[in-house]
């Protein structure tokens, strides 16, 4: 069975289409990625799944519930990150759980539990009766996404979950969704950062101009141009090679005539294959 199945989407606002036909599936623990530059569709695919919109065409099935005829039923299965920070920031770690805990439904005495574990389990317990205003960005990101794990959803949406963080406070939370995950909860994420795809995702779709344009896993998505890549710089040109071997990359190096000003040879990466199978850069 599968966590989420997605067919044909279509969702037109107006002249522009958003989504162009998009099509994929998430297998149960899986966590899969959304990558593509800003206006490619990723927000507009999580506020279809997550019932926040209405798809011009188009299914979805969370664990066979179709999502669109039985709304209700797959929103309880469904936990939502949002990229803006909607929390209350007057209120304290432990009351803007205890809204959304409320408003899932959740007695008293299950939110107070689920708060204390969720709130250690992302180091913010220390924390739990400060008002939310006083936390950094970081935290409040940590806040952010437990508060969607608190009715215990089988799959969470994470959308753009580390965007304007430092690099240090965004390993953290890489190493926070890792840990979800591993749980048992299925993720979709989408992001426009190339490394966190890299890093965190099982598979990885491309997404450009609402289309799907490849999917797979990062290291097959890689594999398809190459295991090395020779950047090559004439004047103000840059130009990549790929090669399936380090052998065969020297090889090329070494019968470059003198009017490359500069080679790097390097392993390829999911950026490679990104500018490949779109044609530009995230
Ligand atoms: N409510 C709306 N009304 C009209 N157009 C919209 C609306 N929401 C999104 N769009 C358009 O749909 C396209 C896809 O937007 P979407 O927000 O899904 O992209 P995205 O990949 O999530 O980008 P970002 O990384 O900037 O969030 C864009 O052209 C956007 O302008």
């Amino acid at each position: 069975m599968l966590a989420i199945k997605v067919e044909n989407l279509i969702k037109r606002y107006g002249a522009i289409t958003a989504l162009k036909g998009i099509s994929f599936s998430v297998k149960p623990g899986e966590l899969f990625a959304l990558l593509g530059p800003n206006g490619a569709g990723k927000t507009t695919t999580i506020r279809i799944l997550c019932g926040l919109t209405r798809p011009t065409e188009g299914k979805a099935f969370f664990y066979e519930i179709d999502v669109f005829k039985r709304p209700l039923q797959a929103k309880k299965m469904v936990g939502l990150v949002p990229q803006a920070i909607n929390l209350d920031l007057e209120l304290t770690l432990k009351e803007n759980l205890l809204i959304h805990g409320l408003l899932f439904g959740l007695s008293h005495e299950q939110i107070r539990k689920r708060s204390e574990k969720l709130l250690r389990f992302a180091e913010l317990w220390e924390r739990a009766n400060v008002k939310v205003k006083t936390l950094s960005g970081g935290m409040r990101r940590r806040l952010l996404i437990i508060r969607a794990l608190l009715h215990e959803p089988r799959i969470l949406f994470l959308d753009e979950p580390t965007v304007g963080l430092d690099p240090h406070i965004r390993r953290k939370l890489w190493g926070l969704i890792k840990s979800i995950q591993q749980k048992g909860t299925t993720i979709l994420l989408t992001t426009h950062y190339i490394e966190e795809a890299e890093f965190l995702a099982d598979r990885v779709a491309f997404i450009d101009a609402g289309r799907l344009v490849a999917l797979d896993t990062p290291q097959a998505l890689i594999k398809q141009l190459g295991e090395y890549a020779v950047d090559l710089v004439r004047g103000t040109e840059l130009e990549t090679r790929f090669f399936p071997s380090r052998e065969d990359a020297e090889e090329f190096t070494l019968k470059l005539s003198q009017k490359v000003e500069s080679v790097i040879l390097r392993r390829v990466n999911l950026e490679d294959a990104f500018v490949h199978f779109t044609g530009r850069k995230v």
